[in-house]
């Protein structure tokens, strides 16, 4: 688990480097550098550059990476993008250091810009996690002009005109890279989906960022890129990993029921009972026979409340539909419970629609809502920070985990962190693959993980598994019952 800084964290963290290694700020630029520099030849080994500039440390950067490549006599051409009379102090001694060895062009009109070669790469270095307004003038037709020339773009730390850990407005003028490497660590910017076009491929460089300066500083944002599991002891019993009910599916929907209940049992659960309406009795002891199965007394659907008591959790909704009686089974089934519920799908859609039902989500529940069924719970949002913030309020009004599901899941806890999660594809995105997670998370939370352990543990993992499957298959041939082939524990 790493931290998630914001804009002035990460500036504070830069100066706390430069002031406790110490190091002076022109040679961590240099690091960066370097770092970038190393990682550029090994995406694009044959290629030439074309650089743009900004005034600030960004552009900083982008001179000295400039000079890097001059020195191994890769063929470079370098612009500054003239849009301000300040320049910041490492800048200027980078362009010093450069301006012997190449000519550095200047764009101060649209009439400067470059005819760019087709065997270019464009290393955008015009504004980095400085940006704090929308781009206007020269640095706006800059920035459209790259973005038109559809050549490959990879941008120095963040794309030139996104901020760092704010949400942009519609019509703001933004770098569209193919790839972006940045410095040390995530950027907020990177993990929301409105941002999908201003990131493209991205990863983090790191250059020795100081570690004093993670541990002693707070953030409500973290980086799931690994979790560690318990050892499960030598002399455990089944008892010892907990009796998980899995009550879902409706007649059409027992597909989800078996996902769930053969995920469940992958994911290390002790024993797993699931209620089922009678029409799948057969198909569940045939697909799934290391699971119990009780059924309930309709033929589709489900409509009465079994006996809870010697269950350790409860996962419910998948294909549950949303029948009436099913909406009465819910209904007395929360009225019942104790112990936190995971909470999927059409348990979620009832619950959104009988808001009553809110108020009798266990404490520490966990709720997995795709974004359509998120947006049943909290509204719309403007923005995907404040559909975070939104989570945030409904996580701490009702006490329980939700999920903000797609790439890069979110995991909102009452206490207000937001983890996110590093493991995935968009080869899980097919019907199906939610119902595995529900499974998976039941069954860490049978084994004692609490359920803000299991949630995050949980997606952690259920994206593994995706991204082996989709090494194996390829993303559009992988099917959900692939993820749960591929989860090792
Ligand atoms: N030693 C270090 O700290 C290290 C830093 N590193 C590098 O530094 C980068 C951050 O550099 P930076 O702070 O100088 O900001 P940068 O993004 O270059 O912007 C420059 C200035 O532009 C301005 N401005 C903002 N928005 C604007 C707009 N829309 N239109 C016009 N102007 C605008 C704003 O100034 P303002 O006008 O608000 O006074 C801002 O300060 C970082 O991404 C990484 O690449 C690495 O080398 C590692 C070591
Ligand atoms: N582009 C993507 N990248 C990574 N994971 C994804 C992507 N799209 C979907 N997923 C994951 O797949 C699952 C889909 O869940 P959901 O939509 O509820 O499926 P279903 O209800 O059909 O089972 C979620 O865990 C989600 O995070
Ligand atoms: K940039």
């Amino acid at each position: 688990m790493r931290k998630i800084f914001d804009a002035q964290q990460i500036r504070n963290w830069d100066a706390y480097t430069i002031a406790q290694e110490p190091i002076a700020s022109i040679d961590l630029m240099e690091r960066a550098s370097i770092a970038f520099t190393d990682r550029l030849l090994s995406l694009f080994s044959d290629k030439d550059f074309t650089i743009f500039c900004g005034k600030g440390n960004n552009g900083g950067d982008g001179l000295a990476i400039a000079r890097m490549l001059v020195a191994m006599n890769r063929k470079v051409e370098v612009y500054v993008v003239d849009y301000s009379a300040q320049a910041s102090p490492d800048f200027v001694v980078n362009y010093d250091r450069l301006t012997s060895l190449t000519t550095i062009h200047s764009i101060k009109t649209l009439k400067d810009f470059p005819v760019i070669g087709q065997n270019c790469v464009v290393v955008d270095a015009i504004l980095g996690s400085g940006t704090n307004r929308p781009v206007e003038g020269i640095l706006k037709d800059v920035i459209q002009e790259i973005n038109q020339s559809k050549l490959p773009v990879i941008s120095v730390d963040i794309a030139s005109g996104l901020y760092v850990s704010q949400p942009i407005a519609r019509g703001n003028t933004i770098i569209q890279p193919d790839y972006t490497l940045t410095f040390e660590a995530p950027k907020l910017a990177f993990l929301m989906p409105q941002n999908q076009l201003y990131v493209g491929e991205w990863e983090c460089l790191p250059i020795g960022l100081s570690r004093e300066y993670v541990q002693n500083t707070s953030t409500s944002f973290f980086w799931t890129d690994m979790v560690s599991l318990k050892k499960r002891a030598k002399f455990s019993h089944k008892g010892t990993f907990g009796h998980a009910l899995l009550a879902v599916g409706s007649y059409g929907s027992i597909g989800a029921a078996v996902l769930s209940a053969k995920a469940c049992l992958r994911s290390g659960v002790g024993l797993l009972t699931t209620y089922i309406p009678a029409c799948g009795y057969e198909i569940m002891q045939s697909s799934v026979p290391e699971a119990m199965c009780q059924t309930d007394p309709a033929e589709k659907e489900l409509s009465v409340c079994p006996d809870l008591e010697k269950y350790t959790v409860i996962g419910i909704g998948c294909g549950l539909g949303k029948s009436e009686k099913t909406k009465a089974f819910l209904n007395v089934l929360l009225r019942q419970v104790k112990s936190p519920l995971v909470l999927d799908a059409d348990a979620l859609n009832i619950m959104a629609e009988e808001a009553d039902m809110l108020a009798l989500i266990p404490a520490k529940s966990v709720l997995t809502p795709h974004p359509k069924e998120l947006q049943r719970l909290i509204g719309t949002w403007e923005n995907d920070f404040e559909k975070l913030e939104k989570v945030k309020v409904f996580s701490q009004k009702y006490n329980c985990i939700v999920l903000v599901k797609g790439m890069h899941t979110a995991v909102v806890l009452p206490n207000q962190e937001v983890h996110f999660n590093s493991t995935g594809n968009p080869g899980m995105a097919t019907g199906g693959s939610g119902d595995v997670l529900t499974g998976i998370i039941t069954a860490l939370i049978a084994q004692g993980y609490s359920s803000e352990e299991a949630a995050i543990i949980g997606v952690f993992k259920h994206g593994e598994a995706g991204d082996i499957a989709s090494q194996e298959r390829g993303q559009m041939a992988m099917l959900p019952s692939d993820i749960i082939d591929k989860l090792r524990w």
